[in-house]
């Protein structure tokens, strides 16, 4: 049915027979619109009638609402060509992953230990689904994120996990003042810098290059503000145990550490904590085989555990997200 709903979309038939409205259309006319053969319009429509993207009518098919969220959603367009290029194949190898506690599916793109230590080598189509996926979130929460991170004027910031640099971009560009240390693998470290001084900000943003899954591996210290987005979702809970510990002892005294990340449990509408909740296998077959989507309180149990202290949470940011502001306690 996935398969199916996807090409109903990418092939064009929900347009074709969107644009028809309510009149609708033939297979056979859906066929000559689309290049498809009568044969392949008819499985896919009949598939799409199965599933309430298409009513039947008199011998023509007619768009129904949510057909047509279908073909443009954009959040549907990008979940499913992430689900698609990224997930799809390595999901075959979820019950091996699950037992092993490794991304038991990630061997579909090549031997790898994490997808992101694959991601800068990853096929073009599943690197590109990748960072839509990753940004189409993260980028809707950060311009209000950025707002009350700034408010405390930090002079300097550590961006952990901060992958093509889009949070560090944002941030440099709204305050002149501020200096980020960009933390990541070599591959995103790269693309980051890259993208940094293109922007003409990269005179104040140092990279430096840390594997934080090795747990000797310290981080730079003395910093006004720790930020980290979607990355502790990336990483067992012992290995969030660690991180945490480092990410503290980066602190200057009297920095703040923020959390930006989606949380299941703080979702306003079952379908979102729905979709956050199924995510955690395509963490477990593909990306790295011992991390899930956290609650909240996962996250913030640990951080007590490691001395860290809740400050302030500020829900719904962008689309799902919630951000966490924490200090030493
Ligand atoms: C899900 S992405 C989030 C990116 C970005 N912060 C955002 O909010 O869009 C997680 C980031 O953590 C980085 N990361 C994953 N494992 C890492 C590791 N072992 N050491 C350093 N960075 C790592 C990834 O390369 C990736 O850029």
């Amino acid at each position: 049915m996935f398969q199916a709903t996807r090409l109903l979309r990418s092939t064009g038939l929900l347009e074709a027979v969107e644009d028809r409205g309510a009149e609708g259309m033939t297979a056979a006319e859906a066929a000559t619109k689309t290049g498809l053969s009568i044969y392949a319009a008819t499985v896919l429509l009949e598939c799409g009638l199965s599933a309430d993207l298409v009513a039947y009518d008199n011998g023509k098919f007619v768009i129904t609402t949510l057909g047509a969220f279908i073909r443009r959603d954009e959040m549907t367009a990008v979940n499913m060509e992430f689900v698609h290029e990224v997930c799809y194949l390595g999901m075959h190898k979820l019950e091996d992953a699950l037992r092993l506690g490794e991304p038991a599916g990630l061997r579909v793109f090549g031997e790898w230990k994490t997808v992101y230590e694959a991601l800068a080598h990853l096929p073009e189509n599943a690197k590109s689904a990748w960072l839509r996926f990753d940004h189409f979130y993260s980028d809707a929460a950060f311009p209000a994120a950025s707002r009350i991170v700034l408010e405390r004027q930090p002079q300097t910031m550590l961006d952990i996990g901060c992958n093509t640099g889009k949070w560090a971009s944002l941030c440099l560009a709204r305050s002149p003042e501020l200096c980020a240390t960009l933390v990541d693998l070599p591959g995103q470290l790269e693309m980051a810098m890259q993208n940094l001084r293109e922007k003409g900000l990269g005179d104040r943003a140092v990279p430096c290059p840390v594997d934080v899954l090795d747990p000797h591996a310290e981080l730079p210290s003395g910093f006004d503000a720790v930020w980290m987005s979607q990355f502790l979702v990336c990483f067992s809970e012992d290995e969030v145990r660690t991180i945490l510990r480092r990410a503290r002892r980066a602190l200057r005294p009297g920095g703040r550490l923020w959390i930006l990340d989606t949380f299941w449990d703080t979702q306003r509408f079952d379908a979102a904590a729905y979709c956050l909740i199924n995510t955690s296998p395509y963490f477990t077959a593909i990306a790295n085989g011992n991390s899930r989507m956290y609650r909240a309180e996962d996250i913030l149990a640990l951080a007590r555990e490691e001395g860290l202290e809740l400050q302030t949470t500020h829900e719904r940011l962008g689309i799902y997200h919630s951000l966490l502001e924490l200090a030493p306690g």
